[in-house]
């Protein structure tokens, strides 16, 4: 990596500072470490489009911090299960796991080296409450009290594909740019909207939202 440590530990520190997240001398350094572990198994998996590490801490770290905060208000101080959906390199669910300790964060992917990096990262990091899990999200079996997602399908689909993986009085939580005024009309009447939340990401010049859902309740 270009960039000194010092100056990415000092732009996390900050960001996570303005995002409202109080993060312990060991948290940063998982953090940090899990950055480093991306950029190098990037090389090798294609983890990411994004190489350099200030970007990597704008656009994957800090954006998946910003949802810490509403994440843990949603939890009320109940130790949720969190599924992330098409988790990718982990993101968010690398970064609930670092930061809320208290959950189980189980990451999906259909991409085997994908889960296997996952996995990776949460034996590197001794994360005992992280999973990566090789599967398509609509066979897995388990069921959660969160379904998350990031630049994973439209609401329609992450609804439609997710629907069965909730446990009950689960919610979903779809990481979103701008409102996305066209899939929140398309999603299923067996879903509800419940708050889209507008997000500020500290040095990220683009709009960013939480849509927030849970199954609507059948009337029999
Ligand atoms: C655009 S990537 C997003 C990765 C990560 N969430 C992020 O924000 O960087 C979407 C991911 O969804 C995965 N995916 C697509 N369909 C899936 C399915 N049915 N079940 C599980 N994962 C799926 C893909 O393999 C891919 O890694």
């Amino acid at each position: 990596m270009s960039v000194s440590v010092d100056g990415l530990e000092q732009a996390l520190l900050q960001g996570a500072s303005a995002l409202g997240v109080d993060l312990q001398p060991h948290q940063r350094r998982q953090l940090l470490d899990y950055l480093a572990l991306i950029g190098k198994w990037s090389r090798v998996y294609n983890l990411t489009a994004i190489r350099s590490p200030e970007e990597m801490l704008t656009h994957h770290l800090l954006d998946s911090l910003a949802v810490v905060e509403p994440l843990r208000r949603h939890a009320a101080g109940r130790p949720l299960r969190v599924l992330d959906v098409g988790s990718g390199a982990g993101l968010p669910g690398v970064v609930l796991a670092i930061c809320c300790p208290e959950f189980a964060v189980d990451c999906v992917d259909t991409v085997a080296k994908k889960a296997a990096f996952v996995q990776h990262v949460a034996a590197s990091l001794r994360l005992p409450a992280l999973r990566g899990v090789h599967a398509r999200v609509e066979s897995m079996g388990a069921s959660y009290d969160l379904v998350c997602s990031r630049a994973f399908a439209s609401l329609q689909d992450f609804v439609a594909l997710t629907q069965a993986r909730l446990a009950p009085g689960g919610a979903w939580m779809a990481m979103k740019g701008r409102r996305p005024e066209d899939e929140i009309a398309a999603v299923s009447p067996r879903a509800q909207v419940f708050h889209v939340e507008p997000l500020t990401i500290p040095a990220l010049d683009a709009e960013r939202c939480i849509v927030w859902m849970r199954p609507r309740e059948v009337l029999t």
